[in-house]
């Protein structure tokens, strides 16, 4: 076994596979002793000397004993190995989980872990029977030949020296076939892909009566597919004939051996038969050992992504962090940009008050997210600092800063469960008095109303069972009923109706109560409420101030403001009151 997969072997199993690993060695020896076994009691009734073939069948019921008492132990040892592995790697895939960098799960490896739980774990798992496998390949096979050499050194030769050119043969044959394989299954996933796309965008399709144009990409990759598939069936025949020519090549030469010495009288009939018959017996098995080389690269492929994540560095920690003064922020020329690509942050300074509400506002792209996930340390800056209470996030153990935080994102993740226990997530050891006074600030309680089992009622999977809005309503009762002192806000693009726009607003107006608030604000009805606006440009604050002073400075922030209000259709009035509530918003 190989590094990555010997290196995934929990340290508890190693020896329960030593004793699995002796148990398939028996299994494939008693295999091929049996083999062995049965040549002399083929020559002994083939010359007529049935007493002979009867006491070789002690020896030969001995071996098949053993085999069957080792596949019978095997049988129960690998299930109970594959599930220890599995298990131990969950585990392990759990707690390493818990301890990535929260900016792990923006980059593109997290939407590798579905695949890495799913296939990868079964498919390591699933290296205690490929194993078993494996050795029945070399250790039967070996056997066999120790048995042909003591019978007839000549045969037992030829058959050594034709080894080496079957596995040539079928590894070459194999090759070929993999690689048409290999573009059929991408060609076949590429169009599975299409085709959940397809359905997947069946909405937008309808709704710009475009469905047609949407299958175009669809219908090329099904026909890729099927060219593909067609190419598979033709390229693969020359391989698969390939390792078969070997294969029957070998076996010729075998029986030319045996008739050679026959004709010279250097071996009975009736041995030549019984040997020869070995020869192939040990040749048959290779076939198999060269497909199993493909299974074990697939295997340590796995292994390699499951490693890679388990060595994947948390960001370092303190092991004691500090008391944390009160609830404001600070960033002080912080730079940062994600790995590879340009800086976002370019030596950003911005001071968030506590008790009050911030509002960033910024192009799209101009690192507005980027800021709030510094504060909640998904990374660590390239340079200057961030802090909260006066700390350096990095001074400060991850759970006690968590502690202070409360994350209100737009891709909000309900759990399959009520919307009680959705809310009580933000605080387990809240009661129920307390969860239902924060579902009640949040204007839950309306959803509630309208739900068939009320409080009781699951949201479904990621929440798909409420809307935009509501699903914001919940996220922010989550966050009253964590009651942390500092709130990061990315408030909803999404269009809301009117009635959850009013409840939205009066759920944010109560979330931001005694609260330091940084919002992340759509809607223009927020930015003038903030106590300051920042307005991010180059990857800087350009502007920082309320609404009527930036407006004064008739910089930056006033231009957009003024664009937006034409592009809406709105005024603005002297003393900043817009002539209608908005019902849009404005992603400035
Ligand atoms: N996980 C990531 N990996 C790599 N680049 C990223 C990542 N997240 C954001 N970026 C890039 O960083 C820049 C700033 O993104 P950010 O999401 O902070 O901007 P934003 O102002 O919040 O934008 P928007 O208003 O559109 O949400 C963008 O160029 C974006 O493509």
């Amino acid at each position: 076994m190989t590094d990555p997969l010997r290196g995934l072997i929990p340290a508890d199993q190693h020896r329960p596979l030593g004793r699995y690993l002796a148990a398939v060695a028996a299994y494939a020896v008693s295999e091929g002793v049996a083999f062995g076994v049965l040549v002399p009691l083929l020559i002994a009734l083939l010359d007529g000397r049935t007493t002979t073939a009867a006491w070789w069948l002690i020896p030969l019921t001995a071996a098949a004993g053993v085999g069957w008492f080792a596949h019978y132990y095997l049988g129960s040892r690998a299930l109970r190995l594959s599930s220890a592995w599995r298990r131990a790697l969950y585990g392990r895939i759990g707690d390493k989980l818990v301890t990535l960098p929260l900016g792990w799960f923006d980059g593109p490896r997290a939407g590798q872990v579905p695949q890495l739980i799913v296939g990868d774990v079964a498919r390591v798992a699933s290296t205690v029977f490929l194993v078993q496998a494996l050795l029945g390949a070399v250790l039967t096979p070996a056997t066999i030949a120790v048995f042909l050499l003591a019978y007839d050194w000549r045969v037992g030769l030829a058959a050594l020296l034709v080894v080496p050119v079957v596995l040539a043969a079928l590894s070459v044959g194999r090759r070929l076939t993999e690689r048409t394989e290999a573009a059929n299954h991408a060609a076949t996933a590429e169009a599975g892909s299409r085709l959940v796309e397809f359905a997947g965008a069946q909405p937008t399709l309808r709704a710009t009566g475009n469905a047609a144009a949407g299958r175009v990409g669809l219908d090329e990759a099904l026909a890729a597919q099927h060219r593909a598939a067609r190419r598979e069936i033709v390229g693969s025949l020359p391989g698969e004939y390939l390792g078969e020519l070997g294969i029957q090549l070998a076996f010729t030469a075998l029986l030319l051996t045996g008739l050679a010495l026959a004709t010279d009288h250097d071996l009975a009939p009736a041995r030549m038969i019984a040997v020869v018959v070995l020869g192939i017996s040990l040749l048959r098995p290779l076939d198999a050992l060269v497909g199993l080389g493909g299974v074990l690269r697939a295997c340590q492929a796995s292994a390699g992504r499951i490693d890679d994540l388990l060595e994947v560095e948390p960001l370092p920690e303190p092991a004691a962090g500090q008391p944390v003064g009160d609830a404001g922020i600070e960033l002080v020329d912080v730079r940062f940009g994600y790995p590879g690509g340009p800086d976002v942050l370019t030596g950003l300074t911005l001071t968030i008050p506590a008790g009050r509400t911030t509002a960033l506002v910024g192009a799209s792209g101009s690192g507005k997210t980027t800021v709030t996930k510094l504060i909640a340390r998904f990374h660590d800056v390239a340079a200057g600092s961030v802090r909260v209470g006066g700390v350096d996030v990095r001074e400060l153990t991850s759970a006690e800063l968590l502690s202070h935080l409360a994350l209100v994102f737009q891709d909000v993740y309900l759990f399959d469960a009520t919307l009680e226990d959705n809310i009580r997530f933000g605080n387990p050891d809240a009661t129920a008095e307390q969860v239902r006074d924060a579902a009640r600030r949040a204007q839950v309680d309306s959803i509630v109303a309208r739900l068939p089992d009320g409080w009781a009622s699951r949201v479904g999977e990621g929440g798909r069972l409420l809307s935009g809005g509501e699903r914001q309503r919940v996220a922010i009762a989550r966050a009253l009923c964590k009651d942390a002192p500092i709130v990061l806000l990315d408030e909803a693009t999404a269009s809301l109706d009117t009635e959850n726009e009013a409840a939205v607003h009066a759920a944010l107006a109560e979330l931001a109560v005694h609260r330091t608030v940084l919002v992340i604000a759509h809607r223009l009805d927020t930015i003038v409420r903030a106590d300051q606006i920042a307005v991010l440009d180059g990857g800087r604050v350009v502007e920082c101030g309320p609404h009527a002073e930036l407006l004064a400075q008739d910089g930056r922030y006033a231009a957009f403001w003024r664009e937006r209000g034409r592009a809406r259709g709105w005024r603005l009035h002297a003393g900043e009151r817009l002539d209608r509530e908005p019902a849009d918003q404005a992603s400035p």
